[in-house]
This record gives C-alpha cells, structure tokens and sequence, in this order.
C-alpha cells in the first residue's frame, strides 16, 4: 500500500509544506534533529493529529477527509513511543488489541495474532506478561500488535529507543524482513543509513534533502542539518553505508 503526502502542514509541530511518498514495500527513514516534527508529521498519519493543510493518503485515500478512524485504522499501524501501557496484560492480549478495528470472528482473530507473534519470534512468548520483557521483546510484541492489525502500512516513531545494539540490530532486520511498507522516524542515523531504501531528513519542520542513504547522508549535509563533521563509508561487516562522527569544532583528538 502506498503513502503520499502532499503539502503538508501542520501548524502545532512547525511542519510546512512537505512532500512525501513511500512506495508499496518500501523502507522510508524520516530523519532529523530533536524538535524537527518527525513525530508530528507521522502522527497525521496515523491521524492523531490534524494537519492545518496538505492531504495524507493512504491506499489512494485521504486519511482525513475520506477515511472514518477506524478504516484508517484498517490501513496505518503504528509503533509509537512511549509505548507503555499494558503492564498487566500478557503478550498475546496486548497483541490481540490490534485487531480492534476490524470486525472477525473471534478463532480468526486469534489465529492472525498467533501469526503475528510467529513473524516476530515471540510464539513461545505469548503467555509472558508484559511487564516481565526486555525492551528488545516489548517492542517486538509492539510490532506484533501492529501486523495484526493487518494496516498494510507500517508508522515506527524511534522503534529502537533505549534499546541495546542487539536489539536495534534484531528489531531492523526483523522489520526490513517482513517487506511491509514502512516510514520510521530513526534518531540513529546508522541504523537509517544500513537499513532504510530511502530516507528523508527534516530541518525545521521542512524536507531537506531526500534519497537512497548514501546519496543523502553526506558530509556537507550533516554537517548543515545537525552540526556535526562527519564521514560516510562502508561498513566492512556489512557492506552498507555508515557515518561517523566528531563535533564541528574539533580537531579529532579525544582530549
Ligand atoms: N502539542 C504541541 N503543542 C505545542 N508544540 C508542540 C506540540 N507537539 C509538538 N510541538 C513542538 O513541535 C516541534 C516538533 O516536535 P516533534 O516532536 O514533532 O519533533 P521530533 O523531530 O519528533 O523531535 P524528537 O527528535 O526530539 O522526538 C517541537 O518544537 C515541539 O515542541
């Protein structure tokens, strides 16, 4: 299912005028320093937030105008931050409120849950009570939720969030893997420079810049956008891009 939004402006976050798409399948990183509207602009996706103008699509359709809450719902899920709720619940119920838009019989349902926990490797988990994960499982059964509320599009607001390296490195794979179409607000600019088919990046609440990651994440860019120096290589782990980093006004000795 395809995204696009097209002049969008969202007066309360500092959002104006942005184009974007994300092509069916696709793995689209939105980047940006704190405070730049990320999460602003994907909560009018996911329609918790109004834009002051500008339409989301999704499917073709205007999340906003043309779409009731609950067939958006059909179509967008989300992983937001701050995701905390359900300490009480096990696994398995917390991935079953996903499918709370929809209207299935209840062995359907429960069969879409055990599928959703399976593609995330928490089968075994199912019965665990929230509350007792780490915060790489937490997130996982987060994801579970949201493909078992079958949306077609996937919202991730910063999905590694205090999570170790592992954990990050697990939750990317885990969503590059299921081939959903996918826009992922990341504050870890490696993890959006290895994982991500494109990426745009937000500076004051406009777009930037916007490509492949190593066309986009180059020294010059991120030295205007985030006032860093940085380098853009090759992991020789993984043969993907990756940025390293000094602040702008060092010489590079560590003293
Ligand atoms: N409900 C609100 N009322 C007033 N200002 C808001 C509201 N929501 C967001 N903002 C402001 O809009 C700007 C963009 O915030 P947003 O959270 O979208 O940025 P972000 O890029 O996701 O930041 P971070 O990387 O720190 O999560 C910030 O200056 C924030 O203070």
């Amino acid at each position: 299912m395809r995204v696009d939004l097209a002049g969008l402006s969202i007066p309360v976050g500092g959002v104006s005028g942005v184009d974007l798409h994300v092509e069916p399948g696709e793995l689209v990183g939105l980047i940006g320093p704190n405070g730049s509207g990320k999460s602003t602009l994907l909560r009018s996706v996911y329609r918790a937030l109004r834009p002051g103008d500008g339409t989301v699509r999704v499917g073709g359709d205007d999340v906003w105008r043309t779409l009731s809450a609950r067939r958006s719902a059909r179509r967008v899920a989300v992983v937001a931050q701050h995701s905390a709720e359900g300490f009480d619940l096990t696994v398995a119920e917390i991935v079953a409120t996903g499918r709370t838009p929809h209207r299935a019989a209840p062995a359907a349902d429960r069969e879409i849950v055990a599928r959703a926990l399976e593609r995330v490797g928490l089968t075994g988990t199912a019965h665990r009570l929230y509350a007792t994960l780490s915060g790489g499982e937490r997130q996982r059964t987060l994801l579970a939720r949201a493909l078992a509320q079958q949306g077609g599009v996937l919202i991730l607001d910063e999905p590694t969030n205090h999570l170790d390296i592992a954990a990050q490195l697990d939750l990317l794979e885990l969503v590059r893997s299921l081939g959903v179409t996918t826009l992922a607000a990341l504050h870890e600019l490696n993890l959006a420079a290895a994982y991500c088919d494109r990426v745009y990046v937000l500076a004051a609440g406009r777009v930037v810049a916007c490509g492949p990651p190593a066309r986009v994440l180059t020294p010059s860019l991120l030295g205007e956008v985030f006032g860093v120096r940085a380098h853009l290589g090759v992991n020789p782990l993984t043969g993907r891009p990756a940025l390293t980093f000094a602040p702008l006004d060092t010489t590079g000795d560590p003293r």
